[in-house]
């Protein structure tokens, strides 16, 4: 597997020049770091500045990765040449919703190849929550970061780092406070345990599971330990009670952000319904996929920063015996 990073920060919070300094690193500790720009306009002017510090860099113009420029994001990475050391880096544009990104990342079928996405958010220390009516975005880039790089330091004071740090923890961006070297090490390991694992993957082939939820392994959890995104796919009972479902997802706990799956219900034993839950907020959605889909097996999929796998398993085991 590659690990795929994701570089995500407000507008000219730092994402370039920190990969200026990324990159030479990632390369001093034997990784070959492919880089993806997405920015407004020309992403090509900030590709031009990261040339000389990778072997293979793109640059996708327009929208936002996670909505308008997903297609392109996507396609850019299934052909990504997986080859040995190699890591991904795509750099967001300022205004990326990370949540988003990261769920369609983790979900995208195409991806598999790649491990759950691993955040790394530039927090620039001088403007952190001095954005008016943008804070609340630049709280929510940081959020599910598994890495916080606090950029500016260099024209702040210590005082200033400081209440930074206290108003990263007060907002819950759980990420780890880091810099350059402590990622790019990071980094260095997670390509070197994401090779160990591909090897014993092709060791496994055979066993006719889907690896990333191999029942021989006796789990079905697709969790990256690297990442403050974990998911979870788990099975439904064959056929369950509409309203008991639609009960089940309204009151998900709140760590998780979105679910999704495929259900039948008593009602209507004939049919398949794919499931849509996109926050708390918002009602279940049921679209019938009809009578023969292509996956045939009623089971659910949740993501979240924590997955709270016990509360999920009781809660359909309760409503498959009602
Ligand atoms: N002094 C100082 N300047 C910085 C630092 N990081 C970035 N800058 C400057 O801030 C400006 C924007 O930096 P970029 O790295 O381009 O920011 P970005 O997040 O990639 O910008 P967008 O892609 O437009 O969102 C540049 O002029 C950088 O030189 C830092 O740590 N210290």
């Amino acid at each position: 597997m590659t690990p795929l990073v994701v570089i995500v920060g407000f507008l000219g919070s730092g994402k370039t020049t920190f990969l200026k300094s990324l990159l030479p690193e990632l390369k001093s500790q034997g990784v070959a770091p492919k880089v993806i720009i997405n920015d407004y306009q020309n992403a090509g002017v900030d590709a031009e500045q990261l040339r000389a510090f990778t072997e293979e860099i793109r640059a996708i113009s327009g929208d936002c990765v996670c909505c308008g420029s997903r297609e392109e994001l996507v396609s850019s990475l299934e052909s990504f040449q997986h080859t040995p050391g190699s890591i991904a880096v795509v750099e967001t544009n300022g205004t990326t919703d990370a949540e988003q990104l990261i769920e369609m990342l983790s979900l995208e079928p195409g991806l598999e190849k790649f491990t759950l996405p691993i955040q790394i958010s530039l927090i620039d220390g001088k403007r952190w929550q001095k954005r008016f009516w943008h804070n609340a975005l630049e709280r929510e880039q940081a959020r599910t970061a598994a890495h916080v790089v606090i950029s500016r330091q260099d024209v702040v004071d210590a005082k200033r780092v400081e209440e930074v740090k206290e108003s990263l923890r007060e907002h819950k961006v759980r990420g780890q406070i880091s810099d350059v070297a402590t990622v790019a090490a990071e980094l260095a390991r997670v390509v070197a345990r994401a090779s160990i694992v591909s090897a014993r993957l092709v060791e496994k082939a055979g066993c006719g599971c889907d690896h990333d939820h191999c029942e021989h392994e006796g789990h079905s959890h697709h969790h990256h330990q690297d990442s403050h995104f974990s998911s979870i796919e788990l099975a439904l009972p064959e056929l369950v009670k509409k309203s008991d479902f639609s009960a089940f997802l309204r009151g998900l706990p709140d760590e998780v952000i979105r679910a999704k799956g495929l259900v039948r219900f008593i009602e209507e034993p004939e049919e398949f319904f794919v499931f849509q839950k996109v926050d708390r907020f918002e009602e279940p959605q049921f679209f019938s996929v009809g009578k023969e889909p292509t996956v045939r097996v009623p089971l659910a999929l949740f993501i979240g920063p924590e997955i709270p796998e016990d509360r999920l398993r009781d809660g359909i085991s309760r409503f498959s015996e009602s």
